[in-house]
C-alpha cells in the first residue's frame, strides 16, 4: 500500500504496455514469483528486459543494454530508499558456458534460488551443470517458467522424477495471455 518504490513503476508500466500495447515475454504480473520464492543470492537465466532480476545471465547485448539503463536508474534512487542491498551482476554470455565459472568469477559458494526463464530446451541440461557444480545446496530453489507454454517437458519429467527434488506446480497463465502456463517450483534435497 502507499507511493510505489521506482522499480514496482517500471515494472507496472511494463505490464500495461505488454496488456494493452505489445505483448512480450517478461514472466508478467500474474505468474508473478514473490508470492513462491525469499531468496538472497539469485540467478537468473534469460533477463530479456530485466522484468525479474539479480544476478543474470543474457547474451543478447540488446537486452543486456535495456537492464544496464534500468539497473542505474534504479540505483539512482535506490540510496534514498534502500531498504534492501542488492546487487545485480549481468553476463553477456551463455549459461551452459558461464554456470562452471559461477564460482571462480563471483565467488558464489550456492544458489539460493535458479530462476530458470530462457532458452526451454536448455533448462534440463544447465540444472545438471548446477548439480555437477556443486552451486546447488539442501535447501536450493530452482523456480521455471513456461513449463506448460511453451513447454519444457524433458525438464518437468527430470524434476518431477528425481528423488532429489521436492517439485510443485504453480498454476497460471501464459503473461497476458488466457493461455495455460505456470511456475515449477522444485526444492533441491541434495
Ligand atoms: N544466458 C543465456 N543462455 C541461454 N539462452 C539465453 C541466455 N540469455 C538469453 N537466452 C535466450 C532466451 C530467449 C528467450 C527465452 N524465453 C522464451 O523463449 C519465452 C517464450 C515465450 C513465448 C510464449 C508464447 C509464444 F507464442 C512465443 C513465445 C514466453 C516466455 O515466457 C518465454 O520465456
Ligand atoms: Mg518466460
Amino acid at each position: 500500500v502507499g507511493e510505489r518504490r521506482p522499480s514496482q513503476r517500471v515494472i507496472q508500466a511494463i505490464d500495461q504496455f505488454c496488456r494493452q500495447k505489445e505483448w512480450a515475454m517478461n514472466v508478467g504480473d500474474e505468474k508473478g514469483m514473490h508470492h513462491v520464492v525469499n531468496p538472497a543470492t539469485v540467478l537468473e537465466l534469460g533477463t530479456y528486459c530485466g522484468y525479474s532480476t539479480l544476478i543474470t545471465l543474457e547474451f543478447n547485448p540488446h537486452y543486456a543494454q535495456l537492464l544496464y539503463e534500468s539497473t542505474e536508474s534504479e540505483r539512482v534512487h535506490k540510496p534514498k530508499r534502500c531498504d534492501v542491498f542488492f546487487q545485480v551482476q549481468l553476463v553477456e554470455e551463455a549459461s551452459g558456458d558461464w554456470i562452471p565459472k559461477m564460482r571462480t568469477e563471483f565467488g558464489v559458494e550456492t544458489f539460493d534460488l535458479v530462476f530458470l526463464d530462457h532458452w526451454k530446451d536448455r533448462y534440463l541440461p544447465d540444472t545438471k551443470l548446477l548439480e555437477d557444480c556443486g552451486l546447488l545446496r539442501k535447501g536450493s530453489v530452482l523456480l521455471a517458467d513456461n513449463v506448460i507454454f511453451p513447454g519444457t517437458p524433458e525438464y518437468l519429467e527430470y524434476v518431477r522424477s528425481s528423488p532429489q527434488y521436492e517439485s510443485q506446480y504453480f498454476q497460471s497463465h501464459l503473461e497476458y495471455t488466457k493461455v495455460e502456463d505456470g511456475l515449477e517450483k522444485s526444492v533441491y534435497l541434495d
